[in-house]
């Protein structure tokens, strides 16, 4: 469902090679959810992002079948001056869905009240990180891509909402997750692997990438 074939990136920061990933191969099958765990900064959103096509490999194929998410948290395809009942009947026409359906869900999910008919400039970090994911879970994918797991958002009754709809979509779709956290993984995954210093390990259960994991995080 989703490939890398030994795919390679790095960044030139004027001075270095920042290596991402030095010619990893793994894939994610369909039905058998994936986490990855890696300590912060060293590419969590980047691999994120190559998985979605958001960004390109330098070297290497990945290889995309389904309808694959865009990474929950990313707002490239809202407008700010429109508010979220604008935003999410516009998305929703660009995946040929119903907007109806969609502006009723995310409306439902994300509790904005009078804010969801607002421009999205008026609204605060935690109520875009909302509508992010309520955007996500409306747009029905096959594969659901999530950067450092649940929405930076406070709102406790949103988090046990989300949290229940995801653990419901797992039956019927493959998410990723990619975390610098195992605790976050543990609810989702059914597999893992591990990414530091550019190379990517990958395990058929969590409980051995944890072990690797944390072994690594000693020194
Ligand atoms: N376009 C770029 N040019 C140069 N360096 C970059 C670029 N994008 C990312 N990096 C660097 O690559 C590394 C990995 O970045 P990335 O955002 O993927 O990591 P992350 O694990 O998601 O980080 P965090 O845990 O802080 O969210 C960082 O050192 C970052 O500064």
């Amino acid at each position: 469902m989703l490939e890398f074939e030994n795919v390679s990136k790095s960044f030139w920061t004027g001075t270095q090679r920042k290596v991402i990933l030095e010619n990893a191969s793994f894939h994610v099958e369909r039905g058998k959810s994936m986490g990855v765990l890696a300590p912060n900064g060293t590419g969590k959103t980047t691999l994120i992002n190559m998985m979605a096509g958001l960004e390109k490999p330098d070297e290497g194929k990945i290889i995309r079948n389904g309808n694959i998410s865009f990474p929950l948290g990313f707002m490239g395809g809202v407008v700010s001056n429109q508010s979220a009942k604008e935003n999410c009947r516009y998305i929703s026409q660009l995946y040929g869905l119903d907007p109806d359906y969609v502006e009723a869900f995310c409306r439902w999910m994300c509790e904005l009240k009078e804010y969801f008919d607002m421009p999205l400039g008026t609204y605060s970090s935690g109520m875009r990180a909302r509508l992010s994911f309520a955007l996500m879970l409306a747009l029905d994918f096959d594969m659901y891509l999530i950067d450092e797991g649940m929405p930076g958002t406070t709102d406790v009754n949103f988090n046990e909402k989300a949290s229940s709809i995801l653990q419901e979509r797992i039956a019927t779709t493959t998410i990723v997750i990619v975390s610098h956290d195992p605790d976050i993984l543990e609810k989702y995954c059914r597999c893992a692997g591990v990414l530091r210093d550019g190379y990517f390990y990958m395990f058929d259960t969590l409980e051995e990438a944890k072990s690797l994991y944390e072994y690594q995080s000693k020194d």
